[in-house]
């Protein structure tokens, strides 16, 4: 019998998902589609009787976004509303701003591909040069993080993202869940892999081949211990997230223009 569920959501589609830019640690707001997936999101979870009593976030507005969408459908408004650094996208370095269908014209796509599923392969790091380098570290959001600015990342593979958020889930989020809250974490595509491949047991080879859609929940049952009793459930329709989820795997293919 499972104790607990934990609800982990990447958030609704933002501006970039559409121009097929990586996103990463730029601020894009939810897209107009991105805020129907998300009011659609809670919709379905009301429908199916889910009640939170904690919300996490990364500091990205896209996941705060997602959160107040479904709260606001869900009638669920005073629940509160914790966040962190440490639940944010994966940071990839030089790489953000970039499309990924030219990256993969020009680099290839099993190049891109390691770049975006592989556990360990760190992308370039960003440096003063870069577009948004100034946009990023001069925002005062990280200037209240539980590490010194000049100590955030400047470019992560999914194994760093997993380095720093787990202080964060061991220390935090994992003691609410024991002590009986139901949770829900609002984070992003590589922060919610990084989260499944510690909760799962995921091999280092076999998390490239996980992919997750935007504005889907995934249930996840676990025990007293906090290890998953069942596989995760994408909850919805699931011919619409099976597209979903190839919707996003192939961002990553040659495309002349990008799109
Ligand atoms: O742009 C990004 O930061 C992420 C998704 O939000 O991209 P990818 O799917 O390529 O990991």
């Amino acid at each position: 019998m499972p104790e607990h569920r934990l609800f982990l959501l990447r958030h609704g589609e933002g501006a970039w998902n559409k121009e097929n830019r990586f996103c990463s640690w730029v601020d894009q707001k939810l897209s107009e589609d991105g805020v129907k997936e998300a009011q659609e999101c809670g919709r379905l979870l009301k429908e199916m009787g889910c009640q939170f009593d904690m919300v996490f976030t990364s500091i990205l507005s896209r996941s705060v976004q997602t959160a107040w969408q479904v709260l606001e459908v869900m009638g669920l408004e005073w629940v509160p509303v914790v966040k962190s650094w440490r639940l944010n996208e994966r940071h990839y370095g030089a790489l953000i701003g970039l499309n990924r269908a030219e990256m993969a014209l020009n680099h290839g796509e099993e190049r891109v591909k390691l770049w975006r599923r592989s556990y360990d392969v760190t992308p370039p790091p960003i440096d003063e040069s870069h577009p948004f380098f100034t946009e990023i570290y001069n925002d005062r959001r990280y200037n209240s993080c539980d590490i010194p600015k000049e100590n955030l990342p400047r470019a992560e593979s999914l194994k760093d993202v997993l380095d720093r958020l787990l202080p964060y889930w061991d220390n935090i989020i994992a003691p609410e869940i024991k002590r009986g809250k139901t949770v829900l974490l609002s984070a992003h595509g590589n922060s919610c892999r990084a989260l499944l491949k510690h909760l799962e047991g995921i091999s280092d080879s076999d998390i490239a081949g996980v992919t997750l859609p935007t504005g889907v929940p995934i249930l996840l049952e676990l025990d007293g211990d906090l290890r998953p009793v069942k596989p995760r459930q994408l909850l919805g329709d699931q011919a619409k997230i099976q597209a979903a989820i190839k919707k996003v795997e192939d961002q990553g293919k040659a495309k002349p223009g990008g799109k």
